[in-house]
């Protein structure tokens, strides 16, 4: 018998995504303090910063997964957090407007990465997996500048981690990506759906749950 699924994410392109390969699911949005949960992991990891950024991202996946998973221990929940690092920072949404144009005019022109930790759990099983996409952002030129600033006064760069949404017009400053297009949007669909394949079949194999 297939689980019930529940989506613990607020993020509509996470829906969306979604859509693509499950036909029925809950959305959840899980209620976590994201900003306590990173300092946290910033301040005890002592790994190095590549380590720190997916424990970062797997940490609050996790979180967001368990907030939901706590009430709904039959159903499968997912739970997913998108960072981009850029130059050794981590970029997550902007503060403001000032915020976001200061994030994408420090990608113009350079290669950042946007990393995706997304933590699955069914009854007493879960896993957890990260995925990493590079991006290469045009120079900045007048013609950006004119974009960025319509972009931002949109609205859309704010709930976006990096203050930009690759699905939108900042598209346009993209000259390259290597590694999963949707995984940058917010949810590594093709990993998933094998992942969440494997953990049913697990799952209903131990009759873990
Ligand atoms: C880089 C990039 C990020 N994003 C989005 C994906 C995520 O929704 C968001 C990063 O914030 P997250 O904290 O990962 O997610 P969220 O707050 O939107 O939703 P929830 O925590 O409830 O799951 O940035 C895009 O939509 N396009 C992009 O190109």
């Amino acid at each position: 018998m297939n689980p019930k699924i529940i989506l613990a994410s607020k993020s509509p392109r996470r829906q969306e995504l979604l859509k693509l390969f499950v036909n029925e699911f809950d959305v959840i949005p899980a209620q976590v303090d994201e900003k306590k949960i990173a300092e946290k992991i910033m301040k005890t990891s002592k790994k190095g910063f590549a380590m720190d950024v997916k424990n970062l991202v797997l940490e609050l996946a996790d979180s967001k997964a368990e907030a939901v998973h706590k009430n709904f221990r039959d159903a499968l929940v997912i739970g997913a957090d998108t960072v981009v690092v850029s130059e050794g920072k981590i970029l997550g949404k902007p503060s403001g407007n000032n915020d976001a144009y200061e994030m994408i005019r420090s990608l113009a022109g350079k290669t950042h990465i946007v990393i995706t930790g997304v933590s699955l759990k069914y009854g007493l099983i879960e896993e957890s997996f990260v995925s990493v996409s590079k991006v290469r952002f045009y120079k900045w030129n007048e013609q950006m500048e004119i974009e960025v600033n319509n972009y931002i006064k949109s609205g859309k760069a704010m709930d976006k981690a990096g203050g930009y949404g690759i699905q939108e017009e900042a598209g346009l400053w993209v000259k390259w990506i290597k590694g999963d297009y949707n995984n940058i949007v917010g949810l590594p669909v093709s990993k998933l759906n094998r992942k969440m394949n494997e953990l049913i079949k697990i799952a209903h194999s131990k009759d873990r749950i």
